[in-house]
């Protein structure tokens, strides 16, 4: 992996370390049930930042509040100071991408064209200039596909540019769905398990890509069960349990507090039994969703 993405907007914002996501105060309710319990999260330039908690704590609403899916029964969500519309394009506009746990591609489409269709919120060119198909619209097409190779390239996805999305293997569709997603060049990208389903080596690969992206200048938020690529990959974990926001701190903070053991790892991580590798196993939790979703491929 050793393309490099020209940022746009970011590299001098890391630098400055700002601000960039501000959740304040998200509370969603469906009927009776409250999924998020008053949640605070903030995300700085330059961070990568976990999200965990057991299944059903809340995290994948906390994403949908944040990323316009959901309009919060309270609260606010804030970019770059300014808070969010509740419309999806609006949020990716704005500069705020995300990936889903289960795969949304275009399976019926070029790898490339997934890409390209990513960039929607960037381009200029109109419907008009789309129907007449002056040198604008050949022009602007051209950087478009210049700009997706580039990304493809950086997720080592570009000998693949012509394939159908269906017939890559599962771990290149989760590529697939991070190039997509870089392709509306944000600021901050949102990561709803990036490895589930995947073997060691493509998790160790995927982790590469995160601190890569990082290096470009776009803050990470994500949300995982795989506790060693959590805890390698984070400046910042917060634990979601019932809704609740119950800890927040760095990754060693996390893995030793005994609330977080108590509700959710079960056993302190570096106690975790060895995998065959010689490396502590995820937790329980950890291992029935991957095995679940590996028989799902
Ligand atoms: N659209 C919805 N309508 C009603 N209840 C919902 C809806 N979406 C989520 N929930 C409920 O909200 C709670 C939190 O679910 P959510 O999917 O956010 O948890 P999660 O932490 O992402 O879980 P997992 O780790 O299994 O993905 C669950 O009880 C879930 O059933």
């Amino acid at each position: 992996m050793t393309t490099t993405i020209p940022q746009q907007p970011t590299p001098a914002d890391a630098a400055a370390g700002g601000t960039l996501l501000q959740a304040r105060g998200v509370i969603m309710r469906f009927g009776g049930l409250t999924a998020v319990r008053n949640v605070d999260l903030t995300v700085n330039s330059g961070e990568i930042v976990g999200l965990i908690g057991p299944n059903g704590a809340g995290k994948t609403t906390f994403f949908n509040c944040l990323t316009g899916l959901y309009v919060p029964t309270e609260g606010t969500v804030s970019y770059r100071g300014t808070v969010l519309p509740p419309k999806p394009h609006l949020v990716t506009k704005a500069g705020i991408a995300r990936t889903f746990q289960n795969i949304r591609l275009f399976a019926n489409m070029t790898v490339l064209e997934n890409v390209l269709v990513g960039r929607h919120t960037r381009t200029r060119e109109g419907l008009f200039s789309a129907i007449v198909r002056g040198p604008g619209f050949h022009k602007a097409e051209r950087a478009s596909r210049e700009r997706a190779m580039e990304l493809l390239a950086f997720t080592g996805l570009a000998d693949k540019a012509e394939h159908l999305a269906r017939n890559l293997p599962y771990g290149e569709q989760r590529k697939l769905e991070i190039a997509r997603a870089l392709a509306s060049e944000p600021g901050l990208l949102l990561l709803d398990e990036p490895t589930a389903g995947m073997n060691p080596q493509e998790t160790r690969a995927t982790e590469e890509l995160v601190f890569a992206i990082r290096d470009q200048g776009i803050a990470v938020l994500v949300i995982e069960h795989d506790m060693r690529f959590i805890f390698n990959l984070c400046d910042r974990v917060a634990v979601l349990v019932q809704g609740e926001k119950l800890v927040e701190g760095t990754s060693e903070v996390v893995q030793n507090d005994e609330r977080v053991i108590a509700a959710y790892l079960g056993e302190p991580f570096e106690g975790a039994p060895a995998d065959e590798d010689g490396t502590p196993a995820a937790t329980a939790d950890d291992a029935s969703t991957t095995s679940e979703q590996e028989n799902d491929r």
